[in-house]
């Protein structure tokens, strides 16, 4: 059995007084995880959670080292996140993100420019993104969480709104990252996702391994 990758212990989340996610102890290894549960299920929260983004109870730890709450930036370096419905301030263009992303999580595990240009988006990526539809959008997020050397990758509803063409690229990109660098992949979807192998589910409060 491989080592986990990203270990949740004793982690609770609750808005307001009403409990979400409750999981006592749950272990990823390394994979490309698909992240099921109906609409309310709690999978959007269990990725900010993981993500570090939004405040919960409890400890994750990448490789049994890294806590989000004891290095909680050394942990953000580790797990990207990229939202199902991004939203970025309307002046930046796609090329300040990109340079500001790689500014504070460092060089990447491959060059931005070939990744840019495989996606499709080095095109429009000097436009500010108040000129982006959803899916010029959604391209340029899903390319900011390659950015950086992450153990894991979080993808939340990563196909809505991509086109049909870019959804093969999407699922190449995250075979070889998964391949050749050892990210583990977490995914949120409503459409079958064909890269996620292991299935998740979102099971009242608590995530299960199907
Ligand atoms: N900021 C918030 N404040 C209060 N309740 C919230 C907040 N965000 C989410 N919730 C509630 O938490 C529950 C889980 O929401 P979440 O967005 O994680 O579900 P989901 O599984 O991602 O749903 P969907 O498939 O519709 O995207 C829902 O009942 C939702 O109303």
């Amino acid at each position: 059995m491989a080592a986990p990758v990203l270990t949740l212990h004793h982690v609770q989340k609750a808005y307001q007084e009403r409990v979400i996610l409750d999981i006592t102890q749950l272990e990823l290894e390394p994979g490309v995880y698909w992240l099921l549960g109906p609409n309310g299920a709690g999978k959007t929260t269990s990725m900010k959670v993981m993500a570090g983004l939004i405040p919960f109870q409890g400890e994750i730890k990448v490789d049994n080292s890294v806590s989000s709450r004891q290095s909680p930036v050394q942990y953000r370096r580790l797990v990207n996140y990229a939202e199902a419905e991004p939203l970025y301030p309307g002046f930046l263009t796609g090329s300040d993100l990109i340079s500001l992303y790689i500014k504070t999580k460092g060089e990447g595990y491959r060059d931005m420019g070939s990744m840019m240009k495989f996606m499709g988006i080095e095109s429009y990526v000097h436009q500010p993104v108040s000129s982006y539809s959803s899916g010029m959008l959604k391209k340029l997020s899903l390319l900011l969480a390659f950015t950086g050397k992450p153990r894991v990758i979080l993808l939340d509803e990563p196909l809505i709104t991509l086109d049909t063409q870019s959804v093969p690229l999407l699922y190449t990109l995250v075979e070889e990252f998964h391949q050749q660098y050892g990210v583990t992949f977490c995914i949120t979807s409503h459409q079958a996702v064909t890269a996620g192998s292991i299935q998740l589910e979102v099971q009242g409060t608590t995530i299960v391994k199907r």
